[in-house]
């Protein structure tokens, strides 16, 4: 075989940190450049103290996402393996291949079981907008939809609502979106040394949930409906693994859900004729309920123009880079050879981003997702494709629309800030949280 001696084009930059620095910076830029330099397909680097092809485009996308466990498996680079896999790893994935096929069986996360919930979501962020936004002139929009959305996780993974808990691990995980957001260096006193030390207390407090609620099951109080009783009475894991899942869930499916609620608030600042169709789409879908009636699933799925602005958003800010796999065997791409046991990272920007799938990438335009015949095959892929596919896209599509629904119905606003930085490459945020200026609306 030529393995070793026909690798795909590129380079490995300095020894140890090799291209890192280059790729944290801007990701984007990094991979374009790269693209345009050695091959539109595929190309290696160096990165993260890993040897790395990055697979492009979306012949690239399809090649992996067909081969899931035939050539790849699922990877965590070793800085996110020190914040969310427990001290002693029985594997290095933040998920077993048995794992995601449960969580996408008969699962919690189908839309067979979501339907219960959109009631439940409706009448918690009816009551979040009430106690942090209603009343308030200015507010800012991205740490409120953190603390929304981890609200949200709470009542339906864990089945807590307690404000006072709910607030403590907010807290823990603005520490550990801190340490995302630098250098992995686990030294005392950087951003990644607390961020490790937040993700044990979070483990520490889901442990303690797991066993109140096993307590709960096995007595005689009622259990409550959530991801983590439904778990427990399976009967199938160990306290360890329901903890481990959770907090899976919970890291997988936290700053995703709020970042794109705050994206969402921002395009739809700055574009009062997007904000003008929304409302109006939502109203008719309320003027057909009675008053005070919470949503339904059939309401959401009413909501095409909303998800058309979504998708948008997600599309321009994608939620999540890209993730890694590791080759569990050599494999050939486009002329070239990838040994076995290398890092291979795929990024929604070499399509999502890219002119030759989105004319001008950079516009913000709902209309795209409208069209009615859906976009080419594996240029839109926010959430990713294949076996691996986000298994709880349906989740946070309801948060998301459910959040947008009330928002529109409550409030219009704008941006105080038009210019606010954008930091963080690899999960976006707004410099100053998203500060807006909120003008009741009554109906
Ligand atoms: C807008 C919100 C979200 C976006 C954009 C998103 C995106 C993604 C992407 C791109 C992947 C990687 C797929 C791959 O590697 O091929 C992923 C995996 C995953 N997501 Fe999401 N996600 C979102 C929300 C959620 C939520 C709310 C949950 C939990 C309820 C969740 C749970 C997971 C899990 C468990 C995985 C790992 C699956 C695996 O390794 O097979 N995600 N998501």
């Amino acid at each position: 075989s030529n393995v070793g001696t026909n690798l795909p084009p590129g380079g490995s930059g300095w020894p140890v940190v090799g291209e890192t620095l280059d790729f944290v910076v801007n990701p984007e830029k990094f991979i374009t450049d790269r693209m345009k330099k050695h091959s539109p397909d595929i190309f290696r680097t160096n990165f993260f103290g890993e040897k790395i092809v990055i697979i492009c485009g979306p012949n690239g996308h399809k090649f992996l996402f067909s081969n899931e466990d035939k050539h790849f498996t699922a990877y965590l680079p070793q800085a996110m393996q020190k914040l969310f896999l427990s001290s002693q790893p029985k594997t290095d994935k933040l998920y077993r291949d048995s794992d995601v096929k449960l969580l996408r069986s008969p699962g919690f996360l189908k839309p067979e079981a979501l339907v219960n919930y959109v009631a439940g979501m409706d009448s918690i962020i009816q009551k979040q907008l009430k106690t942090h936004l209603e009343g308030k002139t200015e507010a800012k929009i991205h740490p409120f939809s953190r603390s929304l959305t981890l609200t949200l996780a709470c009542r339906f993974f864990l089945g807590i609502e307690n404000p006072e808990r709910v607030a403590k691990l907010v807290g823990q995980f603005d520490i550990v979106t801190d340490g995302i957001h630098s250098l992995p260096l686990n030294v005392p006193g950087t951003a990644f040394y607390h961020a490790v030390k937040a993700a044990v207390v979070i483990r520490k407090e889901l442990a303690d949930v797991v066993a109140e609620k096993k307590a709960r099951v096995l007595g005689s109080g009622a259990p409550t409906q959530d991801l983590c009783t439904t778990m427990i009475v399976g009967g199938y894991m160990s306290d360890e693994e329901i903890t481990e899942k959770l907090m899976g869930l919970l890291v997988a499916g936290y700053s995703t859900v709020a970042t794109t609620m705050t994206f969402v608030i921002k395009f739809v600042g700055e574009r009062p004729d997007v904000y003008h169709k929304i409302l109006s789409e939502q109203l008719e879908i309320s003027e057909s309920k009675k008053p005070e009636e919470l949503l339904s699933w059939n309401d959401v799925q009413k909501m095409k123009y909303a998800w058309a602005v979504v998708c948008e958003a997600m599309r321009v800010v994608p939620p999540v880079l890209g993730t890694f796999r590791e080759a569990i065997t050599d494999f050939s791409y486009a002329g070239y050879t990838v040994p076995k046991g290398w890092k291979v990272f795929w990024t929604v920007n070499t399509t999502q981003r890219n002119p030759e799938y989105f004319q001008e990438p950079n516009k913000f335009d709902p209309s795209r997702f409208m069209k009615g015949e859906g976009m080419p095959l594996y240029t839109y892929v926010p959430f990713g494709g294949g076996p691996r596919m986000c298994p709880g896209k349906e989740y946070a599509r309801l948060a998301i629309l459910t959040f947008i629904h009330n928002m529109v119905k409550k409030f219009k606003w704008e941006l105080v800030e038009p210019n606010e930085k954008i930091l963080g490459s690899m999960m976006p945020l707004p410099e100053k949280g998203l500060p807006v200026h909120l003008h009741p609306r009554y109906v």
